[in-house]
């Protein structure tokens, strides 16, 4: 498993390492020993989730509050998305910035999403299999949604040519000003 910390270093790549044979491929998806040892963070999952989505979907920018905010592990097992993770720490010297890395099928990488970022993402495929592991249960009561296209968090989505596909929820994402976000 090659691991790297991203220009916010609580946000970590994982490629894991994969074994190719005749029959096809084989790869652990998820290790909490290995993991551990490869990050120093200490992981107990509590909910597997799988969304499908078709291109130029975008599902974001959500989170939890406290106390059921999640960390999420996030991969794609068909096509390929822009993920992207928002530090919304108050505290944090990286608040209000945000980091992206494209997961696709091919590639198989991870993105460790800590409590405390807003996450999202744009499926760059025709469709695309995403699939995350997080590490509290989902409460409906506490989640919130800040506006893909904030214009304070200027994330940059690639190949967007027009506007996304936003769920009825996505499309009332709130300004970032405006937003709760973790003290
Ligand atoms: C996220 C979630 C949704 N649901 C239900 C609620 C709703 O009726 C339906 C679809 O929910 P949503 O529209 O919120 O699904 P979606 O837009 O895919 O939400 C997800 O987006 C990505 C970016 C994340 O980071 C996730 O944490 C999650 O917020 O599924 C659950 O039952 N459990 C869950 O854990």
């Amino acid at each position: 498993m090659k691991v790297t910390r991203l220009a916010i270093p609580d946000v970590v790549l994982i490629e894991p390492k994969v074994f190719g044979d005749a029959r096809g491929f084989f790869y652990e998806s998820f290790n909490a020993e290995a993991f551990r040892a490869a990050t120093g963070i200490d992981l107990e999952f509590v909910q597997d989730n799988h969304s499908r989505s078709t291109k130029g979907v975008l599902r974001g920018l959500h989170y939890q509050l406290p106390p059921h905010a999640q960390g999420k592990l996030v991969r794609v097992v068909r096509g390929a998305v822009f993920d992207v993770a928002v530090d919304i720490r108050a505290s944090s010297p990286s608040f209000g910035k945000w980091v992206g890395a494209e997961l696709t099928e091919e590639n198989r990488h991870q993105l460790w999403v800590p409590p405390g970022f807003a996450h999202g993402f744009l499926v760059l495929s025709d469709t695309a299999d995403f699939l995350y592991k997080t590490t509290e249960y989902y409460a409906a009561t506490h989640e919130r949604c800040i506006a893909w296209n904030d214009p304070t968090l200027a994330v940059h989505w690639p190949q967007s040519d027009g506007t996304p596909q936003l769920s009825g929820k996505d499309q009332q994402g709130l300004p970032f000003v405006r937003a709760e976000v973790f003290s």
